[in-house]
């Protein structure tokens, strides 16, 4: 078992919530607590550090916590920039990353991508779950990843890459999926936009 002191969980807040109108997503609130609030605590309980990666109120995360560091370039190259910014902060051999506007997310996401990578040896272990279309799809911002990709991912998003499967197919990948009796259907429900953030609160 990956020990949860072996891991940093990240909160990717950095977008820009262009589908939210160009809010700051992470702020919004759901169930009376800002959403990357709400990650951020749920996360906690998984590891041994926390950290946020956000670009705007960096004073309203700070009071969450968790140390807050924006992203190095200003130009929001997508989560990969998060996931940079995570990997470069992070004094653990894991990073797990998990994005703002999930606030459903398994309580055992770390462990069992961790169990996964372990046991095949991987450098990456990724979520892979049901839509609201009932379809199962990867679900790339959710990833366990070794510190030591640093280089490669800098190397990858300084040639324009952009998309975090074209970066992680080039490593060793398990990839974990939440369909197992038992699991919130809804764990991997997000919010893009606030009719989405609404609908999510209901029971
Ligand atoms: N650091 C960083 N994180 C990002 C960036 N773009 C998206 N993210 C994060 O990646 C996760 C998934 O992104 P989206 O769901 O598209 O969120 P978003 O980009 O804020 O929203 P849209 O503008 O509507 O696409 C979210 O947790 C975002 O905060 C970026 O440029 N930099
Ligand atoms: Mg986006």
């Amino acid at each position: 078992m990956l020990a949860p002191q072996d891991v940093t969980g990240v909160v990717l807040a950095g977008g820009r919530g262009s589908r939210m109108g160009g809010v700051d997503k992470g702020l919004q609130n759901f169930n009376g607590m800002p959403l990357a609030l709400h990650a951020l605590m749920r996360l906690g309980m998984q590891v041994g550090e926390t950290l946020v990666n956000a670009n705007r109120n960096l004073a309203a995360y700070e009071a969450f916590g968790a140390p807050v560091w924006p992203d190095a370039a200003a130009d929001y190259p997508g989560p990969l920039a998060g996931f940079l910014c995570g990997l470069a902060h992070c004094e653990t051999p894991w990073l797990v990353t998990v994005p703002c506007d999930t606030p459903l997310f398994p309580l055992d996401l770390v462990q069992r991508l961790g169990e996964a990578a372990l046991a095949q040896d991987a450098e990456i272990a990724m979520a892979c779950a049901r839509e609201e279309d009932g379809q199962l799809r990867t679900q790339p911002v959710f990833c366990l990843l070794q510190v030591g990709l640093l280089e490669s991912l800098l190397a990858f998003v300084q040639s324009g890459g952009r998309k975090i499967d074209a970066w992680t197919a080039q490593h060793r990948v398990a990839t974990v999926t939440f369909d197992r009796p038992g699991d919130d259907p809804r764990a991997f429900f997000n919010a893009n936009t606030l009719d989405e953030l609404r609908r999510l609160e209901l029971p």
